[in-house]
This record gives structure tokens, C-alpha cells and sequence, in this order.
């Protein structure tokens, strides 16, 4: 990926709070248009990335750009092609859902229409609704409509569905997916693993301010982390192989057996379950000094886009 198709371009970004580093010398590029999924434990180094390029917090040493800016250096047309939903809800505004919408609308140079944000977050119902009087997943639509309304370039979802019901989850998704069709970059940051795997193309994982993983979904973890699981029982006992080729297993199997098998199961690992693994690997690493998985700051990133 070369910088010019790039909305992000992140080389060796370092953060240090007194001793702590929050970022130890991480790089990554977000390609326009992609939706790319940034992950990792409570206190990996997310937020602090998110609000470096945000131009909200300094950097301590690295390379950044955002829409082609330096974001420490960004200016108000350069902000205003940004969209931010940031991880805490709003204000609880004494003003209705349209009168906020309306007032943030007109802070921008192009502004989407607001009767159509509305809808898109589903607001309809509420749009002349105080905001304070609002459920929490009903606020946090508002917050993610004021993150729209300014028609951004590049958009920031810090954990945008927590709090969300399943159903406003799954409506959520539809809206980020129509904003993805039409161009538009998103950075999503979320403890929901099934959600970066709905929406992201590429993912970089953190843990403890390094990148030990980055590439698209489906590879993340490596082939390896993929090959399905053969789980059955045979005479009570519970067995379980690995294998890339399950069909095969569990045809010789049911020959053998003479016949259906007992608690067959064929478990593909979700990108969850790979985290996980990656996130323990990295920890184990940690707590014995030099990390083996992702130990090194900079990760090869895997080669072509999904
Ligand atoms: N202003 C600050 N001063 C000192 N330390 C901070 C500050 N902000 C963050 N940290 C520390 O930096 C580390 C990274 O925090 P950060 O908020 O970036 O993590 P995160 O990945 O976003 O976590 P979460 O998933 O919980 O939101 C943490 O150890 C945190 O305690």
C-alpha cells in the first residue's frame, strides 16, 4: 500500500505516560476506503492510538498522518473531515435529538441531511425526543449520528454498539456497512470480536502498546489458527483432532463406527477464539521477557486486501 492511497499512515508511534509505554513503536496503514478494526485487551493502547490520530493527545516519537495531515498540525477543514464517536456517551443535552443534529450540521462545510441521519440511526420515533430523556442505547445512536452528520472522510467508532440490544446491533452494522459502500474510512475500535468480523477488512491487533498481529480478517493468526476441530464421542469418551481436511476425518469415522457418530461436531475457529489465543500467547511471552509471539514492534503485514 503506498502512502498516497493511504488515509492513515502510522510508522513507529511511541507514547510513553512517565514510565509507562503506552505505545511501543507501532505502524500500521489504513487503505482508503477500508474498514479497519483495531483490537485488543483493556489498556493495550487503543484509545491512546485513536486519539493521537484524532489530534487530541501528543505523540512522544513516530511518523503519523491522517488525510494526508500530520494530525497535531490539523486545522479546522481538516477536522471537519473527520468523524468521531468517541467511547463515552455525550452530554445529556436539555435539546431534542433534531435540534442537536441540526446544530452540528451547521458546524460543517457539507453536511449529510439531517432527516436522513435520523433515520439511518433509526431516531425517527425520538428525533423530538430532550436527550437526557433517552435510553443509553438511544443516546448512543445520537452520538453516533453526530459522528456522521458532518459527511466525514474518515471515521472513528471507539466502541460504538457497547451498550447496544442485539437488534440495534445487527441495524448498527447495516448503517456502518452502507457508510463503508460509499467510501467512507473507518478506524472501529471494539471488544466485540464478531462485530471487527462483520464490518472490518483488515484488523491490527494490540497488546500492551505493540502490534502483534495485522492483516485482513480472515488471516489473522495465521492458517494454523484455522484448521477446523473434529470433536465426537466414542464409547463415552470424548475425543477431539485437529485436521484440514474434516470431511475425510469424519467419513473414515462413521465407517469405522459402522454408522452416525455421538456429539459430532466440526468447529471452525472464530476470530474470537484466534484473539484469545494471540492475546494469552503475547501475555505468556510478556511475562517471560521477550515476547515470542509479536515480540518485535513492527509485524509483516500478510499480503492483499479480502
Ligand atoms: N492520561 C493518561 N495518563 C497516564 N496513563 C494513561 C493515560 N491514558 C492512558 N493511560 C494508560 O495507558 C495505557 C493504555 O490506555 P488506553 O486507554 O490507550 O487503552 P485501551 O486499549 O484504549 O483500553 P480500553 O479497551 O480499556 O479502552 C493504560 O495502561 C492506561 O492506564
Amino acid at each position: 500500500m503506498t502512502n498516497h492511497d493511504s488515509a492513515v499512515t502510522v510508522r513507529d508511534l511511541r507514547k510513553s505516560y512517565g514510565s509507562l509505554n503506552a505505545l511501543d513503536g507501532v505502524s500500521f496503514d489504513i487503505g482508503r476506503g477500508e474498514t479497519f478494526a483495531l483490537l485488543g485487551p483493556n489498556g493495550a493502547g487503543k484509545s491512546t492510538a485513536i486519539e493521537i490520530l484524532e489530534g487530541y493527545r501528543d505523540r512522544t516519537s513516530g511518523e503519523v498522518t491522517v488525510l494526508g495531515t500530520d494530525p497535531g498540525r490539523g486545522g479546522l477543514a481538516w477536522k471537519a473531515q473527520l468523524g468521531i464517536v468517541l467511547q463515552s456517551t455525550g452530554e445529556s443535552g436539555n435539546v431534542t435529538v433534531r435540534e442537536q443534529l441540526t446544530h452540528f450540521a451547521g458546524l460543517y462545510p457539507n453536511p449529510r441531511d439531517v432527516d436522513e441521519v435520523i433515520a439511518a440511526v433509526g431516531l425517527e420515533a425520538k428525533q423530538k425526543t430532550l436527550i437526557r430523556k433517552l435510553s443509553g442505547g438511544q443516546r448512543r445512536r445520537v452520538d453516533v449520528a453526530l459522528g456522521i452528520v458532518g459527511n466525514p472522510a474518515l471515521l472513528f467508532l471507539d466502541e460504538p454498539t457497547t451498550g447496544f440490544d442485539p437488534e440495534s446491533r445487527r441495524q448498527f452494522w447495516e448503517l456502518i456497512l452502507s457508510l463503508k459502500n460509499e467510501g467512507t474510512t473507518i478506524l472501529l475500535t471494539t471488544h466485540y470480536l464478531d462485530e471487527a468480523a462483520h464490518l472490518g477488512d483488515r484488523a491490527g491487533i494490540i497488546a500492551g502498546g505493540k502490534l502483534i498481529d495485522i492483516g485482513p480478517i480472515d488471516t489473522i493468526g495465521g492458517a494454523d489458527a484455522r484448521v477446523p476441530l473434529v470433536r465426537w464421542v466414542d464409547r463415552g469418551v470424548a475425543r477431539e483432532q485437529r485436521t484440514t481436511e474434516p470431511a475425510t476425518l469424519v467419513a473414515a469415522l462413521v465407517r469405522e463406527n459402522g454408522g452416525e457418530l455421538d456429539g459430532l461436531e466440526v468447529v471452525r475457529p472464530s476470530l474470537e477464539d484466534i484473539y484469545l489465543e494471540l492475546v494469552a500467547a503475547y501475555e505468556r511471552g510478556a511475562s517471560t521477557s521477550s515476547a515470542t509471539v509479536g515480540g518485535s514492534a513492527t509485524v509483516l503485514e500478510k499480503e492483499t486486501a479480502k
